[in-house]
């Protein structure tokens, strides 16, 4: 039996927009059951999500490998779908994982980035979902870069809104342009975030997931619960709250203890009416397993 798990992603970490990402330890996994005279995907999704090979898992690794015989499959996920935690690149990084075994044409990690980079458009989800921890990434003109910095000691906090907020439509809030200053000003605080992290001096790392100048003011109006949860946090002390990808997903990063008590405090708002999760980061990206 061949099982492939990948993480979900919480992507742009403030400042770092289309660039930076964190793997937090839900999984999406991915079973081979058998071969079949047809594509079936068995998954938790509701009928809205294809089963056949329009499947995003399916259609994706038929891009990679076209002549792939029919398979029966089985997906278990808990990552909700649209929310902002990377469900889309979990689906891709699992079907690229899934023609790679399945063509015995083993591509490395980084040439799966760069297909993962071309189909999901951006490579900050991609890029942790395959190698797991934090991780730094750049895709320009076709160049795709990424480097993992050090293993971050921290939690996520992580509050999910009842309704999905399609990442297409979340871009579509975005500026075509930005004023010069703005754009120095929002480079110069991901640089010194980059930096901080690579460091692990939260001190300054935690402010500065709080100081993007690139896509927060303009999702703000359809996240209401990012200034909401960011407000209930300071008035704990608490540092470090962004909108995760696209939104809607609320992250909040510190120790265990403390996201604990921001977590019971957020329960007692009537307006938070989503789930809450208190994540561990996940180290170890895409997990292939044969038995
Ligand atoms: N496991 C999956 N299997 C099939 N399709 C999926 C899966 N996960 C996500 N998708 C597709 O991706 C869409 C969500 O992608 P996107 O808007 O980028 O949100 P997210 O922030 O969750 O990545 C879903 O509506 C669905 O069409
Ligand atoms: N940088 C992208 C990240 C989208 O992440 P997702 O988890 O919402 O798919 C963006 O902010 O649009």
């Amino acid at each position: 039996m061949l099982t492939i798990s990948v993480p979900a992603t919480s992507a742009n970490l403030g400042p770092g927009f289309d660039s930076i990402g964190l793997a937090l330890d839900m999984q999406l996994t991915l079973q081979v059951l058998q071969p079949s005279d047809h594509w079936q995907i068995d998954h938790p999704f509701g009928d809205e999500v294809p089963t056949d090979e329009r499947n995003l898992i399916i259609k994706t690794a038929l891009t990679l490998a076209p002549d792939l015989k029919p398979q029966h499959l089985q997906v278990d996920s808990k990552i909700p779908l649209a929310r902002g935690l990377g469900s889309s690149s979990t689906a891709i990084v699992a079907g690229l994982a899934l023609a790679n075994e399945l063509s015995g044409q083993q591509r490395s990690l980084d040439e799966l980035l760069v297909v993962a980079t071309q189909l999901e458009g951006h490579p900050d989800n991609v890029a942790p979902a395959i190698f797991g921890g934090l991780v730094v990434s750049t895709a320009v003109e076709q160049q795709v870069h990424a480097v993992k910095l050090p293993l971050p000691s921290l939690f996520a906090s992580v509050y999910v809104p009842n309704e999905e907020l399609l990442t297409s439509v979340s871009r579509e809030a975005l500026p075509a342009n930005l004023p010069f200053k703005q754009a120095i000003a929002g480079s110069s605080v991901a640089n010194t975030l980059v930096a901080a992290l690579a460091t692990q001096n939260w001190e300054v790392a935690l402010p500065l997931l709080e100081a993007d100048q690139f896509h927060e003011q303009y999702r703000a109006k359809l996240v209401p619960a990012l200034a909401t949860i960011r407000k209930t946090a300071h008035q704990l002390g608490i540092v470090g709250t962004y909108l995760s990808g696209a939104g809607p997903t609320i992250v909040t990063l510190g120790d265990y203890g403390q996201l604990n008590e921001l977590q019971q405090k957020l329960q007692t708002n009537s307006t938070l009416t989503g789930q809450y999760h208190l994540l561990p980061v996940d180290a170890a990206g895409l997990k292939v397993q044969k038995s």
